[in-house]
């Protein structure tokens, strides 16, 4: 099936686009009434992300309903320890919590690693079944959570403000940080290839947590485990976010993927100048910017647009989008991205 809006596709891989792609990380569910008329009707997230046709549905639901350049699957990066052995639960109004955690060997021993077609065929259904229904009306979007990421909620068992169990670990028993981490990159790397295999047109890894440790962890720890999957991963091209990893970015240059995210504290040039001109860069309104009148909207997009110019670029905000920001908000962002973005190139010699 060809795409007829290869848009995010052709800027991922640095040729020209007619205007800027754009799409928003955490657009599915969330902040539309009728993701949250879906996920009423059953027991909750879980089950909804299992059920494939449901799946598709509100992985759809923001291309029809805010008209992004993108679908991204509707599950979560929680899955991968689930089929590593570990499972989680979502607790309503505070996230996700491991009943059990990583902390001795034996617990380590106790886990495997993740088959894709047999422990998430359940999200590879729900790619084959978007897949179909959109129809090539745009790409979808796969994706993991970066090892790094995944090992702080299986070590720490939620959210946490420092994960002090986690990099405890890294100074206590580097050996076992390290077994636990090289499981989880291989688990991510035949989950993204069977991903890629069901549909997926291009794949992003989130290191939501890249941004508590310092610089030289950071590339021990985390950068080394995504350059393994940025190796492994030749299919489709590969985006890498790393949320607060600033003190990274010139070292991100050397990264075999595609495009790099950035998150809105990181400024436009100056990342640029780090990351270099042979990566797309990604991102990076801040997400808070959307509760601002129309006007500023549309002001803080064209400024971003200005500063990120015409070629690699692919818009989006800084971090996933709010669950309470008006879905009115979202479209003043996406519509003056498609507008001012084709508007710049019209007046380019
Ligand atoms: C750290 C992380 C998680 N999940 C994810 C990340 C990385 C991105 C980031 O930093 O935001 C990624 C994710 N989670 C979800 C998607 C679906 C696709 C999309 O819309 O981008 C994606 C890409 C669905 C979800 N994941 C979750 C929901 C809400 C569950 C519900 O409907 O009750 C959804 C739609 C739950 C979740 N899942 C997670 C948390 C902390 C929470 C609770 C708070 C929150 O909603 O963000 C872990």
């Amino acid at each position: 099936m060809e795409l007829q809006n290869d848009l995010l596709i052709r800027a991922a891989k640095g040729e020209k686009v007619e205007r800027t792609p754009v799409w928003l990380m955490r657009q599915a569910g969330r902040i539309l009434p009728e993701y949250r008329a879906v996920r009423n009707r059953l027991s909750g997230f879980i089950e909804l992300a299992q059920t494939p046709e449901l799946a598709a549905e509100v992985t759809i639901q923001p291309v029809d309903i805010l008209g992004v350049d993108a679908a991204i699957i509707f599950s979560d990066i929680l899955v991968i320890p689930e089929a590593m052995g570990l499972p989680y639960e979502m607790v309503e109004k505070k996230g996700p919590r491991f009943p059990k955690t990583i902390s001795t060997d034996e617990d380590l021993k106790a886990l495997k690693k993740a088959d894709a077609k047999s422990d998430l065929g359940y999200v590879l259904e729900a790619i084959k079944i978007t897949k179909k229904e959109l129809n090539g009306r745009v790409p979808l979007i796969g994706f993991a959570g970066a090892p790094w990421t995944i090992f702080c909620y299986m070590v720490e068992g939620h959210g946490s403000k420092t994960f002090s169990k986690a990099r405890r670990m890294l100074y206590n028993d580097p050996m076992m940080a390290d077994q636990l981490l090289k499981l989880i990159t291989d688990s991510t790397i035949e989950y993204l290839k069977a991903q890629i295999k069901a549909g997926a047109d291009i794949v992003q890894v989130f290191d939501s947590w890249a941004g508590i440790l310092g610089p030289e962890q950071y590339q021990r720890f985390s950068m080394k485990y995504i350059a393994e999957i940025c190796d492994a991963i030749t299919e489709v091209p590969v985006t890498v976010f790393s949320k607060g990893a600033f003190f990274a970015r010139s070292e991100m240059r050397h990264l075999n993927c595609e495009t790099i995210g950035l998150d809105w504290s990181m400024d436009i040039q100056n990342s640029r100048r780090l990351i270099g001109e042979n990566k797309t860069l990604q991102g990076n309104l801040d997400p808070c910017a959307l509760y601002a009148p129309d006007v500023e909207i549309e002001k803080a997009t064209k400024k971003m647009l200005d500063e990120f110019g015409t070629s690699r670029h692919i818009a989006n905000l800084g971090h996933g989008v709010y669950p309470d920001i008006d879905p009115n908000k979202v479209k003043v962002f996406i519509n003056t991205v498609k507008e001012y973005s084709a508007k710049l190139r019209s007046t380019e010699i």
